[in-house]
């Protein structure tokens, strides 16, 4: 059968899908991960049907890194049977001042999107990496980058600038904002799910291994958690979140760092990692009873109410509040946490639908109505993927 391959590298996960491509549009086949990378890295994938095709645990010493991910991810990938590959989809998390849509890739695109590797130092190469391979394995199959910023992409400069000389906003030092995949893959989805709200002030929270919020209103994003790069806004798995940048001053003009040290300390040592010193996985600091772990926990709580309050403040209000990703989608007790520090807001969970993990987790009276939505980043990239082919085919 005719088929898309979608490649999605996060800061703790490989992610892909394989779609078929039918009369009707696409068709899920395939649905697989490699998720724990850095604590208990685990090879999952299933068949549209629920079939388990496979499910592999590595030593975290086999599968340390995105690299070894990709590769393990690659090794099987290339044993499946039955596909014609048409194209291939892969998530680039930035795209720059130029990429305000997907894109096809060839030598001259690579090399510009690898122009932005330190933009994006924990993403971009594990992004690049597999174009680079399914190009030389696959030279005639077509590589699409759909990327996380392009959703933010159009907002005015009054949001989008810094307060520094212009020729920085020129040069591209430009807030850009993340998860735009994520965002827009919501934004969809409410339409469905809640047509209510869909159109009005929603705020989304993408709380994964990477975590930020988008503003949106009328579905488009106005406003996002994240900048320059994917550091900014909410404490992170291994990422501090909003910091002030007299820390990085401090971090090398006293402390004599490197440039090198002080990005290696900022994308992989610190957040919820570096401030419990247990875990940068948040199943892990839930289950610890270390001090610190609790106290991660409880920064990244009252992090994320601090920063509904500042969407909220963009968007002049809030109808809903989405939460998903990894945290988001399958924590309770971090939802209700949150809920409790917007109930200012007129946010009132139902406890008994968030433990179930339903659509909807806030009461009738309600002001902010509370949803859980699974993102599908992957699905996303599909459809520009396929949007991209059907344009260049006419
Ligand atoms: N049941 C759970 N409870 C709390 N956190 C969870 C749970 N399941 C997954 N997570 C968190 O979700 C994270 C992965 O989220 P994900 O969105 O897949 O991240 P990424 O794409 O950035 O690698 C894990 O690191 C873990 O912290
Ligand atoms: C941009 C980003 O942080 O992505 P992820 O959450 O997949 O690490
Ligand atoms: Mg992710």
């Amino acid at each position: 059968m005719d088929a898309l391959l979608v490649v999605n590298a996060g800061s703790s996960s490989l992610k892909f899908q394989v779609f078929g491509i039918t009369d009707q549009g696409l068709e899920r086949q395939i649905k697989g991960q490699i998720g724990g990378i850095g604590t208990r890295p685990r090879l999952q994938a299933k068949a549209a049907d629920g079939t388990i095709l496979i499910d592999k645990s590595y030593d975290a010493d086999v599968v340390g890194d995105l690299p070894a991910a990709i590769a393990a991810a690659r090794d099987w990938l290339m044993t499946l049977e039955g596909f014609t590959l048409r194209a291939v989809g892969h998530r680039v998390v930035h795209g720059g001042p130029d990429y305000a849509a997907p894109v096809l890739i060839d030598a001259t695109v690579l090399d510009r999107l690898a122009s932005y590797q330190d933009l994006a130092p924990l993403h971009q190469p594990n992004n690049l990496a597999p174009i680079r391979q399914a190009m030389a394995i696959n030279p005639d199959v077509p590589q699409v980058a759909c990327f996380d910023t392009a959703f933010h992409h159009g907002h005015p400069e009054e949001v989008n600038c810094y307060a520094m000389p212009r020729s920085f906003y020129e040069d591209g030092v430009r807030r850009y904002g993340f998860h735009g995949l994520s965002y827009e893959y919501i934004s969809e989805r409410l339409r469905d799910v809640a047509p209510a709200v869909a159109g009005g002030r929603v705020i989304v929270a993408h709380l994964g291994s990477g975590a930020s919020m988008c503003a949106l209103r009328d579905g488009h994003s106005i406003e996002s958690t994240m900048g320059f790069t994917a550091l900014d806004g909410l404490p992170m798995g291994t990422r501090p979140g909003q910091l002030d940048p007299g820390v990085v001053l401090y971090l090398i003009l006293q402390r004599g760092m490197s440039a090198q040290a002080v990005s290696d300390l900022l994308y992989h040592e610190a957040g919820l990692k570096g401030l419990s010193g247990v875990s940068n996985d948040m199943r892990d600091l839930l289950a610890s009873a270390d001090a610190h772990a609790k106290l991660a926990i409880d920064h990244f709580v009252y992090r994320a109410g601090l920063n509904v309050g500042m969407l909220a403040a963009a968007l002049r209000g809030i109808d809903a509040l989405v939460f998903t990703a990894g945290v988001g989608e399958n924590s309770a007790q971090i939802r209700a946490r949150i809920a409790e520090n917007i109930a200012w807001l007129g946010a009132e969970l139902d406890p008994a639908a968030n433990e179930a993990g339903a659509t909807l987790i806030s009461t009738p009276s309600s002001r902010v109505a509370l949803y859980v939505i699974p993102t599908d980043e992957e699905l996303m990239i599909a459809r520009h993927t396929l949007a991209l082919l059907k344009t260049r085919a006419a």
